[in-house]
């Protein structure tokens, strides 16, 4: 890889997320010489996205670490193409075109995402260990492997975390991670180019195909035709497949009712939004990882405000260090609440008691003024409970504000409600998937 690309993707890593980033900048290949950088895409379709969404960071970047701005030509091909273009061998023809590059199977997982980057709790557990064992025997612990839940999860993470180890017990393994995106994208290249049978080999002959976030097949027929096929060509040889989706796929519409079934076939586990403890661990391991100096404090401030996902809480920790980088000062509780104050605030915002009881009322099918009153059927009760119980957790009112926001009820009887569902949630799978789902609902 061109040194100045490999320093300028460090550069970006910091301002980007790291899905943008190995989705659209590591599958380029560079080349720079006296005129500038050369970008290769792999497809028409990352090129636009490159161009469109990218550029002007990219050069930006450029413009610092040579102290003067550069010219960067992207176009679809190959670096390796290109070059060996560039010297052409005695006596050989011209080559009118650059070929279409072959897919670089090995060079799109990203290596940061491993087990041990990954930060355990209960939400997680599963999804950690069914990876792992898919990573340590592929194709035949559980294939596919399903991870769906909310966004910004750790579900991407997880997935190359399989790959990447399952490349470290085996560094011929052929692993491709892709997005769903990325998926329709080379398929719409290939019918173009009237390339298919090329496609389907190269989607084939891989040890493991990792796609992210299918929920974007839904509705896309011919894509769904040809990943259904690819599937059952995978499956049939044992060769492993990892899918990631937003939701249970049986709840995405316009999925086709056999792939549905296909993907019930192996293994899907829910990843669950974090709790409180694992989101300030997962903050200190991050702030580890970054070398950003951050106290248990602060980590407990921005875990207990922010809760909606861990791309959230990873976007504020790098905000805060930016800042104390740029004034050069210690990030303290203090600097925290001064520095994210508008952040913090939205995040606060977003769930008020109100809100809490309105969307609890709506998800049991009961009316608002009913959850309210002092009815104590037990239709009733669990609901109003568990928006206790929400309350609490999601916002900063003590148990005497939320007594008085529930009809004027006592501490102690929030209390007794915080306990009680705390404990279903341990041991009633249905109780626990109510929570999950009203705490997405109210987070997401
Ligand atoms: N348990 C965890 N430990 C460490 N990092 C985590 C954990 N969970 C999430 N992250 C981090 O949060 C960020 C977002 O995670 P990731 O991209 O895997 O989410 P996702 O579930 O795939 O979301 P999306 O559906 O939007 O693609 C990543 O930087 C990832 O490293």
């Amino acid at each position: 890889m061109s040194d100045l690309w490999r320093r300028c993707l460090e550069r970006l890593e910091g301002e980007l997320s790291a899905e943008d980033l190995h989705t659209w900048l590591m599958p380029l290949q560079a080349r720079d010489d006296a005129d500038g950088l050369q970008l290769y895409a792999p497809n028409p379709y990352t090129l636009d996205a490159v161009r469109d969404r990218y550029l002007p960071q990219i050069e930006a970047v450029l413009t610092l670490l040579k102290g003067h701005s550069l010219a960067v030509r992207l176009e679809v091909g190959s670096s390796a193409i290109a070059a060996a273009h560039a010297r052409p061998m005695p006596g050989s023809r011209p080559v009118a075109a650059v070929e279409p590059p072959p897919v670089n199977f090995n060079h799109n997982l990203d290596p940061h995402y491993t087990f041990e980057t990954f930060v355990e709790g209960k939400s997680n557990q599963l999804g950690k260990a069914a990876a792992m064992q898919v990573a340590q025997n592929p194709g035949r612990a559980y294939n596919p492997l399903l991870l769906y839940g909310g966004t910004g999860l750790g579900k991407t993470h997880l997935m190359h975390a399989a790959g990447n180890l399952m490349r470290e017990h085996n560094p011929n393994c052929k692993v491709l991670y892709l997005r769903s995106e990325q998926f329709v994208g080379s398929m719409i290249e290939a019918l173009r180019t009237k390339s298919m049978d090329e496609f389907k080999r190269r989607f084939r002959s891989v040890d493991a195909l990792l796609i992210d976030d299918i929920q974007f097949f839904a509705g896309k027929d011919t894509t769904q035709e040809e990943f259904f096929h690819t599937f059952n060509a995978l499956f049939e040889s044992k060769q492993q497949i990892i899918l990631t989706c937003d939701r249970y796929p049986k709840e995405v519409d316009k999925l086709e009712p056999r792939l549905k079934s296909r993907l019930g076939w192996g293994l899907s586990v829910a990843i669950e939004p974090p709790d409180f403890e694992t989101r300030a661990a997962i903050l200190l391991a991050k702030a580890h990882e970054k070398g950003v100096a951050v106290s248990e404090n602060v980590a407990m401030l921005l875990a207990k405000r922010i809760r909606s996902n861990v791309r959230d809480l990873e976007g504020a920790l790098n905000t805060l260090a930016a800042r104390a980088n740029f004034y050069g000062k210690p990030i303290t509780t203090d600097f925290a609440e001064e520095t994210l104050r508008d952040l913090l605030a939205t995040h606060a915002q977003a769930v008020t008691v109100p809100n809490i009881q309105k969307i609890v009322a709506d998800y049991f099918s009961v009316r608002l003024q009913d959850l309210l009153s002092k009815r104590r059927v037990r239709s009733l009760a669990r609901p109003r409970q568990i928006a206790m119980a929400l309350s609490k957790e999601l916002t900063e009112h003590s148990l005497p504000e939320i007594g008085e926001a529930f009809g004027g009820r006592d501490h102690t009887t929030v209390l007794h409600a915080c306990r009680t569902i705390r404990k279903l949630c341990e041991t009633d799978t249905r109780m626990r998937q109510d929570w999950e789902q009203l705490i997405r609902t109210l987070t997401g």
